[in-house]
């Protein structure tokens, strides 16, 4: 069983990809920002909640984004490992995911990352928003605040990730066969 983290920033390609991976090597994908908006169309409480803070470019507070995280792996499980998409954001979530793969004798077996630069990832989001309907693709200023969250909550996992020997990168820029290849080579390589 394999467990990956898919980490990068806002709009780096994580879904696109997890598409691609999730197929190949059999895992269940788990998008929160996907999980998220699905519970805003459906307007569940946990949508309505989540809706305040998503259309501002803030992260959902910690205790509602991991418990929603542990009942969607409680859901699966049939799963033959999962593909984490958006989560961990925090050191918060990260702690908690370790410590809820413990209880069932399993762990992350590898964080993937997908590295961009901000000013291409920005420009890729306003392109998105046009056609996305996502109201927190069309805002540049709410665009700034997901990489500001993501400088302050989010990039200190790859340290996390890192002194567990866990941590890998590959240049997210290029085309997305070109971006999938890379990525399948670190999955292939994984112990
Ligand atoms: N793990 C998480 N913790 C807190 N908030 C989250 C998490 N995942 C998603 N969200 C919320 O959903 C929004 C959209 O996330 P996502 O779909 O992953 O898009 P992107 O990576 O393009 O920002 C985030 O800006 C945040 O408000």
């Amino acid at each position: 069983m394999i467990n990956i983290v898919l980490f990068g920033k806002p709009g780096a390609g994580k879904g696109t990809q997890a598409e691609f991976l999730k197929g190949k090597y059999n895992l269940t994908h788990l998008s929160t920002g996907d999980i998220f908006r699905f519970n805003i169309k459906n307007d569940t409480d946990l949508g309505k909640l989540a809706k305040t803070f998503m259309d501002k470019g803030d992260l959902v507070p910690d205790e509602v984004t991991i418990q929603m995280l542990q009942s969607e792996v409680d859901n699966n499980p049939g799963s033959a490992g999962f593909l984490f998409d958006g989560f961990p954001r925090t050191i918060a979530q990260a702690e908690a995911l370790d410590a809820f793969l413990a209880a069932k004798n399993q762990e992350i077996t590898a964080t993937v990352a997908l590295e961009a630069d901000d000013e291409i990832l920005v420009q890729r989001l306003l392109k998105r928003g046009i056609t996305s309907g996502r109201a927190d693709d069309q805002d540049e200023e709410k665009i700034r605040n997901r990489y500001q969250e993501y400088n302050e909550k989010t990039a200190p996992l790859m340290e996390y990730y890192n002194q567990q020997g866990k941590f890998h990168s590959v240049d997210g820029i290029g085309s997305i066969t070109e971006v999938n290849e890379r990525l399948n080579f670190v999955f292939d390589n994984l112990k």
